[in-house]
């Protein structure tokens, strides 16, 4: 088979991978990819608006709204001064992380002081307002964790000059003396520290687990919050646990009276993932709408999981007014955990136009390592088809899909791997499998270097199927031990049409091949020997009948796991001597052959490598023969 392959080599490619059509252009502040995320009216409404006739009132409500949020997305976006109960800017919301606290009550991903501060850093890199840093009142080991974490990434690095982000750093209480005095010891080391104490406000909670009236919970709430604050702590955040399941009117009451009694933020949690995101959303609303004094706090979001409802909650919640969202890191957290952060400020910035052009201040591109550095340190690793994190969120494995991608990415992307920092090891996200197409499987070629015939290739692409019919994925290693047995071959002169090998400790090995001669015909020999590579290669010596000498035998596995294609390389000679000349000297040697083959069957790996190497002799002993350079003993001689 004739070839021109230039492995590894893609400045000398003919064929030059598609270059990709240029994305839409983001708005300044995003870069998220496709038509879905570029600038758009909220309802839909071009800049002109509906229509040229003159417009109702309400499309002027509507295109004044629009021009709001998309001037929003045309400002530079500068995270807001940190004011505790107030943020100047109405579409930002500020992201509170509580991968430390929360996300550390996951059964098993407890983490060490030292891991804990390592995390709070890479938070910190990560641009989130607030870090949620641990229950200090828990143990003295979760203390010193907080107070660390204060003292180091709660304050400015010496030689900063101001200009680095420093996220407030807080600490988790229960509504008691005890919990609140260790948080604040905890936290008062930092620039912003934040004390966050909560108490139970449903039903369910208040009969069965405090024992206490509502009437007692509403008067510890408002006398801790003072408390608090009356320790020198400016930023008091309280929370009614479970305000998922409690009654809305004693919700506006307690909030009420927490902020008379200085709470910053109201942070409402679903603390068993009940509500539906149109309820949650509702709860929200309803807290605005009906809580006298809440315009002088922020409202926050604490959503978790059970369901499997928590991001979309949280969004809801931020649709409804709340300028606070509680998440964590992979949405690690109690049960079934917490919105994930990367979830629910990748979908802020992806579709912020529709959340009334709210934004953050995370910067996405730290959002990938920060995935893979809480996954160490809890020990909680990502499913791979997690959203945004997970190993397949940037990956294409059907041919319809690699098709689309490799002519236009915001086909099948909604989001450019670059937005939250990830480097793919393939510009397409192509993974190759057994659904994948030859637009797939030809430009994997292109980019490994590789420029194949047609014809050629569709050969390829025959066995490339066949592998990966029994692999679940298709590597590089893969792809070019099936090229080098597929294509980088030698004249073929004998082919493998079947063999068949037993082995084990019952008896000798034994192998039956079934070879295709150079007139077509087929020919069939049975053979013992010490293994079934041994009795296979018998076999085909019986059928060739060349004496040859087999001198090298190797073979690696390029790919991982039980189902590697094994690769096989073999040198052998013809068993006459000297049949070969040497270039330089003149004098006569005799040459060795290399050969080699790819499989998953290691015996078919070998009978294939072994047969190459075959061929070559034949090949060389047939052109000698021609020019009269060799005995007659070296040549070719089909078996009858
Ligand atoms: C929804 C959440 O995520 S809440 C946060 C959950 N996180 C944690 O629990 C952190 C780890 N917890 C711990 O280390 C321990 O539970 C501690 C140190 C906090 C308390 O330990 P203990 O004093 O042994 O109490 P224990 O945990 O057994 O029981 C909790 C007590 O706190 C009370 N309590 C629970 N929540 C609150 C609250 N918000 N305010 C005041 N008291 C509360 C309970 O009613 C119970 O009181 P009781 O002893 O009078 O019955
Ligand atoms: C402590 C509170 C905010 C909590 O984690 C919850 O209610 O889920
Ligand atoms: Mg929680």
């Amino acid at each position: 088979m004739a070839f021109s392959a230039k492995p590894h080599c893609s400045c000398s490619t003919t064929t030059k991978p598609p270059t990709p059509v240029a994305h839409l252009s983001p708005p300044p502040s995003l870069s998220v990819r496709a038509a879905a995320c570029a600038p758009r009216s909220a309802y839909g409404l071009s800049a002109a608006g509906v229509g040229g006739g003159k417009a109702s009132p309400s499309t002027v409500r509507l295109r004044a709204r629009a021009q709001r949020i998309r001037a929003s997305q045309q400002q530079p976006r500068r995270r807001p001064e940190y004011v505790p109960n107030r943020i100047d800017d109405p579409n930002y919301v500020r992201i509170f992380d509580t991968t430390l606290r929360d996300g550390e009550q996951s059964p098993g991903a407890t983490m060490t002081s030292a891991e804990k501060l390592v995390v709070a850093r890479q938070l910190a890199r990560l641009g989130v307002d607030i870090i949620e840093a641990g229950f200090p009142a828990s143990s003295p080991d979760d203390l010193d964790a907080v107070r660390s974490i204060a003292i180091e990434v709660g304050n400015p690095p010496t030689a900063s000059a101001g200009t680095v982000h420093v996220p407030v750093i807080c600490g988790l209480s229960r509504c008691n003396r005890k919990d609140i005095d260790a948080a604040w010891e905890a936290v008062r080391h930092a620039r912003r520290p934040r004390i966050h104490t909560f108490i139970a406000t449903s039903e369910i909670h208040m009969q069965h687990k405090l024992r206490k009236t509502p009437e007692q919970v509403v008067a510890i709430a408002r006398e801790m919050v003072a408390y608090a604050r009356s320790l020198g702590c400016p930023d008091v955040e309280f929370s009614p646990e479970d305000a998922g399941r409690s009654n809305r009117e004693f919700m506006y009451h307690i909030l009420e009276e927490v902020i008379k009694a200085g709470a910053t933020t109201l942070n409402i949690p679903d603390t068993v993932g009940y509500t539906l995101p149109y309820e949650f959303g509702k709860l929200i609303a309803d807290i605005k709408a009906n809580t006298s004094g809440i315009e002088n706090a922020i409202i926050s979001t604490h959503c978790q999981n059970d369901l499997g409802l928590a991001t979309a909650n949280t969004l809801a919640g931020a649709r409804s007014g709340a300028r606070q969202l509680e998440v964590t890191i992979n949405g690690i957290g109690e049960r079934a955990g917490n919105a994930s952060l990367e979830e629910v400020v990748m979908a802020i910035k992806c579709r912020g136009e529709l959340l009334d052009g709210l934004y953050t201040g995370i910067n996405s591109q730290h959002i990938t390592l920060t995935s893979k550095m809480v996954q160490e340190h809890s020990g909680l690793h990502v499913q791979p088809h997690k959203a945004i994190v997970g190993a397949n969120a940037f990956a294409h494995e059907s041919g319809i899909h690699q098709d689309g991608m490799l002519k236009y990415k915001g086909t099948y992307e909604i989001i450019s791997p670059d937005d939250i920092g990830l480097t793919r090891a393939n510009e397409f996200g192509i993974v190759l499998g057994k659904l994948s197409g030859r637009h797939a499987v030809r430009s994997k070629l292109v980019e490994l270097g590789y420029e194949i015939s047609d014809k050629e290739f569709e050969d390829f692409f025959k066995r490339y199927k066949e592998v990966a019919e029994k692999k679940k994925r298709v590597t590089d290693e893969d792809i070019e031990a099936l090229l080098s047995d597929e294509i980088f071959q030698p004249k073929v002169i004998w082919s493998l049409a079947d063999v068949q090998a037993t082995c084990g400790t019952l008896g000798l090995s034994t192998a039956t091949v079934k070879l295709i001669a150079p007139d077509g015909e087929e020919r069939i020999a049975c053979s013992v020997g010490t293994g079934p590579v041994d009795a296979a290669y018998k076999a085909i010596d019986q059928i060739i009948q060349i004496p040859t000498v087999l001198r090298e035998y190797g073979m690696t596995s390029v790919t991982e796991g039980i189902d590697a294609i094994a690769t096989t390389r073999v040198v052998v000679t013809g068993d006459v001597t000297n049949n070969s000349k040497h270039a330089l000297t003149g004098r006569a040697f005799n040459r060795s052959f290399s050969g080699s083959g790819a499989a998953m069957d290691i015996v078919v790996s070998s009978v294939r490598a072994y047969l190459s190497a075959l061929n070559k002799m034949c090949s060389f002993a047939g052109a000698a023969k021609a020019s009269g350079e060799v005995p007659e003993s070296a040549s070719v001689q089909s078996a009858e």
